[in-house]
């Protein structure tokens, strides 16, 4: 999709969700994977089950951008990355018109210090959602022995990483991405780097399984302490990407919101943590069947309201959050809802209420008064899981809802409205010049 193009998503509500879907490879893993690719200084690294999404694209624009070969075969969901000719320090830049598109570019930091000894951030993006620091980031790269300069003029920000070596890093909270690139920044740095209060979240776990293939040696992911021996040299390897435990979230709240019945292939129920208890209390039956995940709402019954305060993995996952704002105003009763990750993300709030639910919002946190006829009408997705939660709504709205800007559903969530159409909803999506 070009800038200029503008997507919507039109939904008509009122049809159950009922048959199979095919859950994606995981955005928040494949990013990470996207920039560990560029430290492999030989060969070409193969990325399977790979999310056709907004994001996706941004990113191999952005490894092309800095000097790498990328081919994305869309059909067979793979990429191929030749990350062998990066080195030249001139093209160290992540520059504004793609990095500030999508939170990941911060993910490439690590490949340009040691691929080219430094890095030029002018921007990182990702969805608005309030207050979104990187200094745990920053910091452990200083003290890994980068030396980080601030540009508050340009609000640009200079790496530069001669003799990265080994140290001791800890995070102020176990911060997803934080993790990532301190792992990243760590495997090729001579000597032995141990990283306290570390992430816990499966893809955290997916992309230490793919640096471990490629030649790294980290131990501890899963623990929230890890320990990595920096190595010499890394290796373009092959890789699956896990799949994406918040596309089948989603799904799953849009069949219990219909009251249908689904089958998501490639689902772990395991990955939901706390989100699947909360379903369960609300009225959603799950049953895990080898990989296929199968959902079931009972129409005849009526949703229950719930309380949920989300946290890193397991707590409740802050991306599945929206969704479950929008579940929420459907169950018979108050439901309370504390988003204790981003000070930002309640913009949801006013664009349900624009559709007729009542929600009382404090700072951070939102009673929802349920159970509301939703009705269908034109609102903005502020942010990618607004804009997905709004696309929920209209499954159960009457009459058409209208979700703009389609472009921040498009950073991540792959085919959906073909994915959801499949499933029998009434859903299009329209791009116009
Ligand atoms: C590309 C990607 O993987 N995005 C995910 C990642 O984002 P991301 O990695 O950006 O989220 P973090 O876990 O880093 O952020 C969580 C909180 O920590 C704060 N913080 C973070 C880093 C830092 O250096 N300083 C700081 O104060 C942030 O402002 C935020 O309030 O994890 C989030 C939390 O699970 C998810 O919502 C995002 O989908
Ligand atoms: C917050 C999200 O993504 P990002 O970190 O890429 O903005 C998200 O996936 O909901």
């Amino acid at each position: 999709m070009s800038m200029g193009q503008e997507v919507r998503y039109r939904v008509r509500g009122g049809r159950p969700l009922n048959g199979t879907a095919f859950i994606q490879g995981a955005k928040n893993a494949v990013l990470p994977m996207i920039g560990a690719a560029l430290l492999a200084a030989k060969g070409r690294t193969v990325l399977r089950n790979v999310p056709i999404i907004e994001d996706v694209r941004r990113a191999l624009e952005l490894a092309e951008h800095v000097g790498a070969r990328v081919e994305f075969h869309e059909a067979e969901r793979t990429i191929v990355i030749d990350a062998s000719q990066l080195g030249d320090p001139e093209r160290a830049v992540l520059p504004a018109h793609i990095a500030a598109r999508f939170r990941g570019s911060v993910l490439f930091v690590p490949a340009l210090m040691h691929r080219m000894g430094q890095a030029r951030i002018e921007g990182v993006g990702g969805c608005n959602l309030g207050s979104r620091n990187l200094d745990f980031h920053y910091r452990g790269f200083a003290r890994l022995g980068a030396e980080v300069t601030e540009d508050d003029e340009r609000n640009h920000i200079q790496v530069t990483s001669r003799n990265l070596r080994g140290g001791h890093l800890y995070l102020d909270t176990p911060s997803h991405t934080g993790t990532e690139n301190l792992i990243m920044a760590a495997v090729l740095a001579p000597g032995t780097t141990v990283i306290e209060h570390a992430a816990l979240e499966p893809e955290v776990i997916d992309v230490i399984e793919f640096l471990t293939r490629m030649g790294a040696r980290i131990r501890g992911g899963g623990t929230g302490f890890i320990t990595v021996e920096g190595v010499e040299e890394l290796t373009a390897v092959e890789h699956t990407i896990m799949s994406d435990r918040i596309d089948a979230g989603v799904f799953a709240m849009m069949a219990a919101a219909t009251g249908g019945e689904v089958s998501l292939v490639g689902a772990n129920l395991e990955h939901l943590g706390v989100a699947r208890w909360k379903l369960e209390q609300m009225g959603v039956e799950f049953a895990q069947q080898g990989a296929v995940l199968h959902v079931h709402r009972d129409p005849g019954t009526t949703l229950r309201p719930i309380n949920a305060v989300t946290s890193p993995y397991p707590g409740f996952a802050t991306d599945l959050q929206s969704p479950l704002m929008a579940l929420a105003t459907l169950a018979e009763g108050e439901s309370y809802i504390h988003e204790a990750i981003y000070d930002g993300r309640f913009a949801l709030a006013d664009e349900l209420t624009k559709m007729g639910a009542k929600i009382e919002v404090d700072g951070t946190r939102a009673i929802v008064h349920g159970p509301t006829a939703l009705r269908g009408t034109e609102v903005v997705a502020h942010d990618l899981r607004t804009g997905a939660a709004l696309v929920l709504a209209g499954l159960v709205a009457d009459g058409e809802t209208c979700v703009a800007p389609g472009y921040l559903v498009d950073r991540g969530h792959s085919q959906f409205a073909s994915r959801l159409a499949a499933l029998g909803a009434k859903i299009t999506r329209e791009e116009r010049a």
